[in-house]
């Protein structure tokens, strides 16, 4: 014998077994086809068959026979041009003893067998009573109990009813038999039991196999599609173990509709599940419907926290390698006050971006994460508007160096003093913006009220602000100045700009965050370095930095003050962009006349002149002034020429008048006008 088989069903012999046993019905008869070759060849049939194939005598063939063409224990004869086989059959009992002598791993098949029969049948019956009960109290229509509850009950009742009737049916049917046709009482319950077993038995084989070739032949769960139906997605929230059953979730109407590229649908949550919960585990939801964390969104559902609202693109829309920067080649001037700045796409395919004016930002995020790109959309942005200031600060000192000739301040070098002498600069700018606004009994600044006072806006952005304010002495000096510029800066317009590479509140003080409106996280190593920029409690919602792929350079989440974050990823600008869109900013605000007063600016030169000419006294006559004026080489050519000085002059709002000194009144000007001009044009 070449050995017995492991399987009741692995009947074939292999075309080198030299025999096999066949176990067909293990409760009655047991047939065994066992080698021979010892035995004496049978002659030949008189016509043998042309082909092996069509002879060879297939166990299955062999046990399908009438057992009773063959005599019990007698081996008969089956002639084959490969093997001559003897075929044993007999009945089980008597079979055994044949079997333990030649074949006793058989016994154990049989034992094996008789094993899985009890406990696929207990299993069955499990499986049954549990269907029954499940359908009974009406399972199935556990989703319409909040809505349709009297439905529901009804729907129970008469299932109660009619599991009574077949209860009492089939009572009554095995009453009759017994007392009629001598029928054992327990025949009934015993044949129920068997058929229940049985069925329910075969069923949970069924279910096992198929669950068997799934795991072998799936490589996990399986995407849930571009259109899942609503048991889909009840499913996946069972998966990330947020319901227990299906029916604790409830999808709501319309159900899973199309968006774009993308599908979306609300769901109600089991009771007391929230969204701040369902948000926590977005990254199971999305592995229960065996897509990426990046292609599964929750979002709340406005006014209902037993809500939310999935959105799943059908890829990840942060996958492009580049998005478009709507300011790359830009050549026409920006209106800060109108536009909002350009950031990028959010994951919807949405603009991402911000109005500028009345707001202060941060952009934080590990290294190389894109903190970079996503300032220079903003600084490009406010160069662009020929009316804005920029007042830079840069820790790296490299960064900001396409900026040099447009700013009107700035320290790009690694100086904490001097950053801190430049916020008390632009702290004195923000207390005499203020007193004029007082003056006016103005409260908040309109674009027209800046253009009547002839104000610019002014940005004041700081690079590697970690470097300045975990600086030893300067640090707390500048975080304290920076509170209060950040508090009353944007009501005299004044807005700030910080960028960090290390959110840590030693870093960004959180009552400074708490005052920076618009928080851009872009890849964080931490999610409490998210929560860093963004606010304290929002990666435990799943607005988290962290989950953001470390591939996607650029892409974060953007919170504007009172808004929900929303993730997106920043238009490209590379190094000879922002370098052409600085030439640009260059040319537009030439053209305007608001490039910066630099120390060789000829009106800041002539006013200095003056104001020197000047010396002390308040009043000077032009007869005067000239010739002083003349000592230097640059002014010679004024000598003789009051009518050229005036001319020099009025672009700055000064004209000659005339002027009383000692009682003799001739034309002339006053030294506190040429002050307040060299000042009015050194802050403009
Ligand atoms: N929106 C974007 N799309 C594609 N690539 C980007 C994007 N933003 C940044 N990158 C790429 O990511 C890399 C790092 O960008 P960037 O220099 O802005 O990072 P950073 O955070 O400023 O780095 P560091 O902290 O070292 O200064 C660069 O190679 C840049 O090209």
């Amino acid at each position: 014998m070449g050995g017995c088989p492991d399987r009741l069903e692995a009947a074939q012999p292999a075309p080198e077994a030299r025999g096999v046993a066949v176990v067909t019905n293990p409760e009655r008869w047991l047939r065994v086809v066992r080698d021979a070759a010892d035995a004496p060849p049978l002659d030949p049939p008189a016509d043998p068959p042309q082909s092996a194939e069509e002879d060879m005598p297939d166990s299955r063939e062999i046990a399908v026979r009438d057992p009773a063409e063959l005599a019990p224990l007698e081996p008969t004869r089956v002639w084959s041009p490969r093997h001559t086989i003897d075929v044993v059959v007999a009945p089980i009992s008597r079979q055994v003893d044949v079997i333990r002598h030649e074949h006793g791993g058989v016994l154990r098949i049989s034992a094996k067998a008789t094993k899985a029969s009890a406990k696929y049948g207990v299993l069955g019956l499990s499986r049954a009573a549990g269907g029954w009960w499940r359908w009974v109290t009406a399972a199935d229509h556990e989703a319409s109990m909040a809505t349709k509850p009297e439905l529901v009950e009804a729907v129970r009742a008469r299932r109660r009813k009619v599991s009574l009737w077949t209860l009492g049916t089939g009572v009554v049917g095995d009453g009759v038999l017994w007392f009629f046709m001598d029928w054992p009482w327990w025949g009934g319950p015993a044949i129920l039991l068997a058929v229940t077993a049985t069925a329910g038995g075969a069923a949970e084989v069924i279910i096992r196999r198929r669950q068997a070739v799934q795991d072998i032949t799936e490589e996990g769960a399986r995407d849930i599609g571009r259109h899942p139906s609503g048991k889909a997605i009840r499913q996946i929230f069972v998966g990330a173990k947020i319901a227990r059953r299906v029916e604790q979730v409830k999808v709501i109407a319309p159900g899973v509709v199309r968006d774009g590229d993308a599908w979306t649908v609300e769901v109600e949550l089991p009771d007391s599940v929230t969204y701040s919960e369902v948000a926590k585990k977005r990254a199971k939801l999305a592995a229960a419907s065996g897509r990426g964390i990046a292609r599964m969104y929750v979002d709340p559902v406005p006014d209902h926290e037993g809500r939310c609202r999935l959105w799943s693109p059908d890829r990840d829309p942060l996958s492009e390698l580049k998005v478009d920067c709507e300011l790359k080649g830009r050549t026409t001037a920006v209106n800060v006050w109108t536009e909002r700045v350009p950031l990028g796409r959010t994951v919807r395919g949405l603009p991402m971006g911000f109005h500028m004016a009345g707001r202060s930002w941060l952009v934080g995020g590990e290294p190389e994460a894109g903190k970079s790109v996503a300032c220079n959309i903003l600084l490009c942005f406010a160069a662009l508007d020929p009316y804005v200031q920029l007042w830079l600060v840069d820790g790296k000192g490299v960064d900001l160096l396409d900026y040099e000739d447009l700013a009107h301040r700035a320290v790009l070098r690694p100086d904490p003093e001097g950053a801190y002498d430049l916020v008390c600069e632009v702290i004195e700018v923000m207390e005499e913006r203020g007193a004029q606004l007082k003056a006016r009994r103005v409260k908040k600044l309109t674009r027209e009220l800046a253009e009547d006072l002839g104000w610019s806006m002014l940005l004041f952005h700081i690079d590697e602000l970690a470097f300045f304010t975990t600086h030893e002495e300067w640090g707390k000096k500048i975080t304290g100045k920076l509170r209060d510029l950040v508090s009353r800066g944007r009501f005299v317009g004044i807005y700030n700009s910080y960028a960090t590479q290390r959110p840590s509140s030693k870093v960004v003080d959180t009552d400074l965050r708490d005052l920076l409106s618009i928080r851009f996280a872009l890849r964080c190593l931490t999610p409490a370095s998210s929560d860093m920029i963004l606010g304290d409690g929002w990666s435990s919602r799943g607005y988290n930095a962290q989950l953001i792929d470390a591939s996607q350079r650029g892409s974060g989440l953007l919170w504007a003050e009172g808004t929900m974050p929303v993730t997106g990823r920043t238009g490209f600008l590379d190094d000879p962009d922002v370098t052409r869109l600085a030439r640009t900013a260059y040319k537009l605000r030439k053209a305007a006349g608001t490039l910066p007063v630099t120390d060789t600016h000829p009106g800041r030169l002539l006013l200095t002149a003056c104001v020197a000419a000047c010396g002390d006294a308040e009043k000077i006559w032009t007869a005067d002034l000239l010739p002083r004026l003349a000592h230097d080489p640059a002014w010679t050519h004024l000598a003789d020429d009051p009518l050229e000085l005036a001319r020099l002059l009025r672009p700055y709002g000064i004209a000659p008048k005339g002027q009383d000194i000692d009682g003799n009144n001739r034309n002339g000007y006053r030294r506190s006008w040429f002050v307040e001009a060299l000042d009015g044009l050194i802050r403009r």
